[in-house]
């Protein structure tokens, strides 16, 4: 049976994140090619690169002229011949400078301005050597470095200075060129990698480094495009596929992945004809206090929306004719305090247990926080499944003993603010994916570090990035929908805990992007949301009945 694009892939309804914008055009290969979405390391894409060349019968060179056809593409469907008054191509030494030469000669013969620019270098790699010797006559070649760069108002640039090869900082000629690209603030197309930057580990804060607008990646996304640090240099990255060795690709063994549509789409299982609420687990949200309980209001509504078969809520007292009223569907339990949380109500019946949102931090609410980190411990058989986020996150970091009684498998999703409190101030972040690896280990917990790319770090020390959500989801009550997202989930006996982890993160930041089709990225609010889960949840299961 043929494996099909989903409607959802279509362009027009995704605008971030790129990867996906390349499955549209490669569904199929993406599906039985990378089930696992690995990120690979440079050293490993270079095997990689090697073991595609033997396997296929490729030469380097036939492979680099499959990865300046995928970008020249790429290029010509942004822009035509007409918009650019000029593609002004720069060329190091080694085969990104190759991939460079090749797409200045197919540009060239599709029409586009071209002029080249070569960075001098004692010596160069044997596929740069054979793209030099082919490049047209028609083509200006000059030499850069010593001298300004001459750059066309509206011009492009592709930058082909440096790819996955580079292993220190540039300097001299290279980090020249480079200051003038940036000073100038030319409109520039990175080839792979934007030149200056490290695949995959730390380089001083003040390296120069391109600052792409965009960059065109071959095969596999690189770690450096996941990383805040990062946005300004690579822009908005797009992944070409180029056919590289997916045998390869299957046995690397890898801690970096990716969760986009194809990564989510088989987590979510139907729902049972026979279904009833029993079926899908009875999840407790512990949120609110005087002031805050439209946060518990929001993860509630995000609860249910996520599909949980029951839902009960403990409030302060203040809370109770709120949560009754504005959602009749959860039931509600209003704590003996008026003003915040108190007292842990019998778990007995749960499947699942949501704690933070609005919590406040109180002393009265961390003996809340503790009581259940001892019962949901000690129920019989496996731990009662947790999710903690926002102020049980913050009195967790004010009383660092709890987390040698976190029960295993716990989720906590900081943002890196609460996470900074639960552990140390991190230099880069590269220093803080080590702290969430070792944290999730030592802990045994899932956390779900919040923002661009949230990235789930596993129990196992494997890093997920998600490649669903937008800059609109930034705003007051989004951590709250999450809260009540992955509790419903975590109450569905059915699914794993990654599992549930890996797709609420997805589900949410999909809903997030479907909300912002419609309101715009400022007009967003939590609430909205809220309203897309179900649609984000739909777009899943539909992709699996392919
Ligand atoms: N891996 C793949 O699958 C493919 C890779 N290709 C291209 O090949 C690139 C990698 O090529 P290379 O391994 O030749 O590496 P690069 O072209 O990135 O750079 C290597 C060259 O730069 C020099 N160098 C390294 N650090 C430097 C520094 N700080 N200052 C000055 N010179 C420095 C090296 O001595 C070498 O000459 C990729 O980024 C991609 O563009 C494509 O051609 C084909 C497919
Ligand atoms: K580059």
């Amino acid at each position: 049976m043929g494996l099909h694009c989903p409607a959802f892939y279509d362009e027009a309804v995704i605008r971030r994140p790129p990867v996906l914008c390349t499955l549209k055009k490669y569904p199929t290969l993406f599906f039985i090619l990378f089930p696992a979405m690995k990120i690979l390391t440079a050293a490993q894409i270079r095997q990689l690169d090697y073991a595609t060349v033997s396997e296929q019968g490729l030469s380097s060179v036939e492979l680099m002229e499959r990865a300046a056809t995928a970008f020249t593409k790429w290029l010509r469907r942004r822009w035509s011949t007409s918009q650019v008054p000029e593609v002004l191509v720069l060329a190091g030494p080694g085969n990104n400078g190759g991939d460079g030469l090749a797409i200045a000669r197919l540009l060239y013969q599709d029409g586009y301005p071209v002029r080249v620019g070569l960075l001098p270098a004692a010596s160069y790699s044997a596929d740069y050597l054979h793209n030099r010797a082919h490049l047209p006559k028609g083509v200006p070649v000059h030499e850069i470095g010593a001298t300004p760069l001459e750059l066309k108002p509206n011009g492009l640039v592709v930058d082909a200075l440096f790819g996955t090869g580079l292993s220190r900082p540039l300097a001299e000629e290279a980090a020249a060129v480079v200051a003038q690209l940036n000073e100038a603030r030319a409109r520039v197309v990175a080839v792979d990698l934007p030149s200056g930057l490290l695949a995959d580990s730390p380089q001083p804060a003040d390296s120069p480094i391109v600052q792409a607008s965009y960059t065109v990646s071959f095969g596999l996304p690189k770690l450096a495009f996941f990383l805040p640090q990062h946005a300004a240099f690579v822009g908005e990255w797009h992944v070409e596929d180029i056919g590289l060795s997916a045998a390869f690709i299957a046995d690397a063994e890898a801690s970096w992945f990716f969760t986009d549509a194809s990564a989510a789409q088989g987590l979510l299982p139907a729902r049972p004809p026979y279904a009833h609420k029993g079926t899908f687990g009875h999840a407790l949200l512990l949120a609110g206090s005087r002031g805050k309980i439209g946060a518990a209001l929001l993860a509630t509504q995000a609860c249910l929306r996520t599909g949980v078969g029951l839902l009960t809520v403990r409030v302060p007292g203040c809370g109770y004719e709120i949560l009754q009223t504005a959602a009749p569907e959860a039931m509600c339990l209003a704590d003996a305090h008026p003003d915040y949380l108190s007292e842990l109500p019998d778990l007995s019946p749960y499947q699942a247990v949501g704690m933070g949102p609005g919590l406040g931090q109180q002393p009265a609410s961390r003996g809340v926080l503790q009581q259940l980190l001892e019962e949901a411990a000690n129920t019989s058989g496996q731990p009662l499944p947790l999710v903690l986020d926002a102020d049980a996150l913050n009195l967790l970091g004010q009383h660092r003993e709890l987390l040698a009684q976190l029960p295993p498998d716990t989720v906590l999703t900081p943002h890196p603010k609460e996470f900074e409190r639960l552990t140390e101030r991190a230099r880069d972040d590269y220093h803080r994916l080590e702290l969430l690896q070792a944290f999730a280990r030592e802990h045994r917990c899932y956390v779900v570090l919040k923002g661009a790319y949230s990235c789930l770090a596993t129990p196992q020390g494997e890093l997920h990035f998600n490649c669903t959500g937008n800059p609109g989801m930034a705003t007051g009550g989004s951590g709250d929908v999450l809260t009540g997202l992955l509790t419903a989930l975590r109450a569905d006996v059915r699914l794993t805990a990654f599992a549930a982890v890996q797709l609420g993160v997805y589900a949410h930041g999909r809903a997030g992007d479907l909300a912002a089709q419609e309101s715009g990225e400022p007009g967003l609010i939590a609430s909205d949301i809220i309203r897309y889960i179900g649609p984000a949840l739909r777009e899943l299961t539909a992709a699996r009945e392919f």
